[in-house]
């Protein structure tokens, strides 16, 4: 099915201004999430960013992708897909910034600088506040689903074993109503990615069924979404769900994704809480970067399954 499916993602309202652990609401939300996140691996989430920073997050956008492309091309990175990636013949709608630690000004800043070297105020005025709200969303997410299982005691390991990435995209318009790929299917490879987008719509979710789900956000809303590192650490709790861009028309497609990705050296193995008859070990215990060494080979590439074929234990 195309991306007319009439199926909705689960919305869920993070706007309280009370919504702390252990109140009423947070109870009521956290249950919404575990039933999201188990059953598609995503959700749409309203949660308030002051409007400002909205508009100012996007004007950020156009600016950094307005530069000429070997400015942008200064942001390399030793990490694989952390620095400007673009220009790819496969998907020539696409390209996209990593901006490390997004959410610690020092680093925004220092980025900043490779990128105008006589100082541009605004980006880092928009992007570092922007990543921290955000940043804030994501433990919010992790310690309920943590609460959800009855594994808070793991949660400031859990949050301490993470780095912020915000990685902003760009997804031209192809000039015609034909959907073109702007982004190949994949699952995410860290522990949860965080979707905010503007007017342009075009990301689609496959469901466990294998219906590509459209999602149109509300103005101001987030995606939220399981990467396969959090599905492992959750021995299979929570869902992480393939995704795709499909782009039509004229106008450019703006996106920013915070991801948190474990930390090098830390070894995601899941509980032995969620390790039973019932549920047997999916994944063997691995290294995030040494996963990644895998993924970013030619055959990994090519390997919709990667984490299975790298650590999966087999039936
Ligand atoms: O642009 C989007 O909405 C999706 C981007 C995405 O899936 C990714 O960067 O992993
Ligand atoms: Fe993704």
């Amino acid at each position: 099915m195309g991306s007319e499916s009439p199926l909705k993602l689960p919305q869920i309202d993070f706007s309280k201004a009370d919504l702390q652990p252990g109140t009423a609401s947070w109870d009521c939300v956290r249950v919404q999430v575990m039933e999201a996140l188990g059953k598609y691996g995503c959700f749409e989430a309203f949660y308030d960013i002051p409007l400002q920073l909205r508009k100012a997050i996007f004007d950020s956008l156009e600016q950094l992708f307005d530069l000429p492309l070997q400015t942008k091309m200064r942001n390399s990175s030793k990490k694989p897909y952390h620095g400007y990636v673009g220009q790819y013949p496969q998907v020539p709608l696409f390209e996209s910034m990593g901006i490390d630690g997004a959410n610690i000004m020092e680093k925004t800043k220092s980025l900043t600088e490779v990128l105008w070297p006589e100082g541009n105020p605004s980006f880092c005025n928009s992007v570092q506040p922007f990543a921290q709200r955000v940043a804030e969303l994501d433990i919010m997410v992790r310690r309920m689903v943590l609460e959800c299982l009855g594994l808070e005691k793991y949660f400031e390991e859990h949050e301490g074993s993470t780095n912020y990435l915000l990685r902003v995209m760009k997804y031209k318009g192809p000039q015609t109503s034909d959907a073109k790929l702007g982004l190949n299917a994949h699952t995410d490879k860290n522990i949860v990615t965080i979707l905010y987008q503007n007017q342009v719509d075009g990301l689609e979710v496959l469901t466990k069924d294998g219906e590509w789900i459209g999602v149109k956000p509300s103005e101001g809303s987030f995606i939220v979404m399981v990467g396969d590192s959090f599905h492992a650490w959750t021995n299979g709790r929570v869902y992480s769900a393939f995704h795709r861009v499909m782009m039509t028309g004229n106008e450019a497609r703006y996106s920013a994704g915070l991801f948190s990705i474990p930390k090098a050296g830390y070894t995601i193995r899941a509980p032995e809480e969620l390790v039973d008859d019932q549920h047997p070990q999916l994944y063997k215990p691995f290294d995030h970067v040494a996963f990644l060494g895998y993924y970013y080979t030619p055959a990994g590439q090519q390997d919709q399954f990667a984490l299975k074929t790298y650590c999966g234990v087999p039936e």
